[in-house]
């Protein structure tokens, strides 16, 4: 039967990476999208944005929405403290179960805790299953229509803290342009564009981090 494309980038992680090095993980998924197939990573321009960010931060909860074959998890588990927690969203069963071998060939499982299920099922269930008060970082690269619902149920939630990030991928391309009007005409939020390019290519794109103000 054919192998799908996750399946594929997994192959060329275990053929190219070395164990238990984050770093050389990235770079072969990198090169894998580069060279041989377009994938919807995050990607090494814009993944030296959210490098920055996370380093900024330093956080010790992190929420990332939207797993898929795990580029992003790695990228920032890499960069978090001892005993920092990074909890991953992701219902596709197939992409899930990719994401655990990547984030397992990087030797981050210990960091992570990748969550099998949909952001608006599960952000509710945040404190009473994690006990996880609030988080400090949270990264947005799921469904574009879902970054704004699921924005207003975290705050909702009460998982926002004063001081807590939302980092945003895509909100040029493919856009996200609800949010975007949100985060940046809401008293509630300080945010500030970082102008880059959809991975791999030349197109516009950027990240959007927004403070929450309480
Ligand atoms: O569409 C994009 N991303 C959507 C990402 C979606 C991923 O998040 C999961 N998901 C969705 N809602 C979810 C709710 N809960 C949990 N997982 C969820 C999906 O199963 C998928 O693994 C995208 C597209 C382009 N592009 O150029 O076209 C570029 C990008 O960087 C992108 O991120
Ligand atoms: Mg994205």
């Amino acid at each position: 039967t054919q192998s799908t494309r996750p399946q594929r980038l997994l192959g060329a992680v275990q053929k190219n990476a070395t164990r238990g090095d984050p770093r050389s993980v990235v770079q072969a998924i990198d090169q894998f999208c580069r060279q041989k197939e377009w994938a919807m990573n995050v990607g090494d321009e814009k993944g030296c944005i959210l490098d920055s960010v996370v380093s900024e931060v330093n956080p010790a909860t992190v929420l990332e929405l939207g797993t898929y074959c795990g580029y992003s998890t790695v990228r920032i588990a890499s960069l978090l403290p001892p005993h920092a927690k990074l909890i991953t969203l992701e219902f596709n069963p197939d992409f899930a179960a990719i994401a655990r071998q990547v984030i397992a060939w990087a030797g981050l499982e210990d960091k992570v805790h990748l969550v099998e299920g949909a952001s608006g099922d599960w952000i509710p269930k945040m404190t009473e299953q994690f006990g996880v008060k609030t988080f400090d970082l949270v990264f947005l690269d799921h469904w574009k229509d879902r970054y704004l619902p699921d924005t207003m149920l975290m705050e909702e939630c009460g998982l926002l803290r004063k001081g807590s990030i939302l980092l945003a991928d895509n909100v040029i391309c493919p856009g996200t342009p609800d949010y975007l009007e949100y985060v940046r005409s809401s008293p509630r939020y300080e945010s500030q564009y970082f102008k880059s390019h959809l991975e791999y290519t030349k197109v516009e794109d950027g990240l959007e981090k927004s403070v929450f103000l309480g």
